[in-house]
């Protein structure tokens, strides 16, 4: 290892995605290793409009390890951190930066400390998987940093360890976490379906509903519904088996009527699951109740599934639209009844891909204002509109997975002092 005085820093910056599980997680069999009671499956969201990015730094001259999560510096001591640090740490190989002139060797990283800065381009913990992507890009670019010779499945099982969602965002497209049978859990993984270009045709429209902190953490929620539902018995060994199947299938062939009719009911089963538990959860409220009914109507009346909905543990909806004419139906019929508050502009209330507002005509508050009633509204009841219920819509699509991001000026880190820019 280079001499104490020298002081130099060392950098990796990555950027990984968030996942939308259409095939839930919920419960754990092992809380410390985070091992889960069923197989989930996931899509990976665009890294474009929703990401992590993750600097992480080695130097000689830090004296411990220290994080930053969107600017605040936060305590790395808690369990799941240093479960993450410690699995990295004793895989880390030698490394050399010939440029830099920097040379560490493997024993030496039992001694470094590393700084760590992350940003999350979309609101933390209010049920936009920001741990699934924040702990998967800390896992993902401290592999890097540290040569870390492992695969992405491997590195899946250490992100697991951060947050169970985690080891989904190790991957593009369309992702499969294995529960395993293991007791250490070396077997509980994610493994890639399908990449992002398999299935390009689908369109994510995401409905935030609420921005706030969540009252239950899926952490806190998913152990008292362990303890106390039996649903979740039946739910785990019926049911999510036969559905994982059904599921794979549905990606393999592209098949959106079978994927809806199981996003759906998996995610309403879910929270039939929530319910379930004493005390029960509520995760969605009444702004998700009304999207659910929108998108069932519509369904309906169409003979064949348009949208899949899912919502976590939080009331905001995800909507996958089977390709891009119908999302831009959907948009049409999420501002008819969510129209924005007054003096919201159209290019802050839907933010992300915008193309498929304009595709449907919807350039600004004028054509809104203009939407007429769904048609499948058949009774000669007003439609009723529920202005400000949503925040704000984001479009996107599926993604891909983890990048190293190359370019110096995208570290989060100053390169001469390793401290937040
Ligand atoms: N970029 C990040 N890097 C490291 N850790 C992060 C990052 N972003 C979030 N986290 C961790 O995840 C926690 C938030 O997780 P939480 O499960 O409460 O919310 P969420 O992931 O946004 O929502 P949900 O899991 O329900 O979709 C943060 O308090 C922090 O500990
Ligand atoms: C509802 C979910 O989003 C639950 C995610 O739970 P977390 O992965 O956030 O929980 P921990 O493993 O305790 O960190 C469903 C899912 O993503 O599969």
């Amino acid at each position: 290892m280079a001499d104490e005085s020298q002081k130099w820093v060392l950098m990796v910056t990555a950027q990984t995605p968030t996942n939308i599980a259409v095939i839930k997680y919920w419960g754990k069999r092992d809380e410390t290793l985070i091992l889960p009671v069923n197989d989930s499956i996931s899509v990976t969201l665009d890294p474009e409009h929703l990401c992590t990015t993750t600097t992480v730094a080695v130097s000689p001259s830090f004296d411990k390890d220290r994080m930053w999560l969107n600017g605040k510096e936060i305590s790395l001591s808690g369990g799941r951190f240093q479960s993450c640090l410690r699995e990295i740490r004793c895989r880390a190989g030698d490394v050399e930066d010939e440029k830099k002139g920097i040379k560490i060797a493997k024993k030496d990283w039992e001694k470094l400390h590393v700084h760590i800065a992350s940003y999350n381009n979309f609101p933390t913990a209010a049920g936009l998987a920001s741990s699934a992507a924040g702990l998967a890009c800390l896992v993902f670019s401290l592999a890097k940093l540290m040569n870390v010779k492992e695969d992405h499945g491997k590195l899946s099982a250490i992100a697991r360890q951060g947050s169970g969602s985690a080891c989904r965002s190790l991957y593009g497209g369309f992702v499969k976490w294995i529960m395993g049978k293991d007791e250490k859990g070396s077997d509980s993984i994610a493994v890639q379906l399908a990449d992002e270009k398999h299935w390009d045709d689908l369109v994510i429209v995401i409905a935030v509903v609420s921005s706030r902190q969540k009252e239950t953490s899926s952490t806190t929620g998913m152990r008292e519904t362990v303890e106390t539902s039996m649903l979740l018995q039946h739910r785990a060994k019926e049911v999510v088996p036969k559905r994982i199947l059904q599921m794979e299938e549905a990606i393999r062939n592209r098949d959106f009527a079978s994927f809806a009719h199981l996003t759906c009911a998996d995610s309403n089963q879910f929270h039939a699951v929530c319910l379930d538990t004493c005390p029960p959860i509520f995760y969605m409220n009444d702004t998700s109740h009304r999207i659910i009914s929108i998108v069932e109507k519509w369904n309906r009346s169409e003979g064949t599934p348009q949208v899949a909905y899912t919502f976590d543990a939080g009331p905001n909806a995800v909507m996958i639209a089977r390709n891009r004419k119908v999302a831009g139906v959907l948009l049409q019929k999420l501002l008819f009844y969510f129209p924005p508050q007054p003096d919201t502009d159209l290019n802050s209330y839907v933010i992300g891909d915008k193309s498929i507002l304009k595709d449907a005509g919807l350039e600004g508050m004028k054509d809104v204002e203009a939407l007429p009633p769904p048609p499948e509204i058949k009774d000669n009841i007003p439609a009723q509109k529920y202005k400000g219920d949503v925040s704000y819509f984001i479009c996107t699509r599926p993604g891909k997975g983890p990048v190293l991001l190359s370019d110096e000026s995208q570290a989060l880190l100053n390169p001469e002092s390793g401290l937040p820019k």
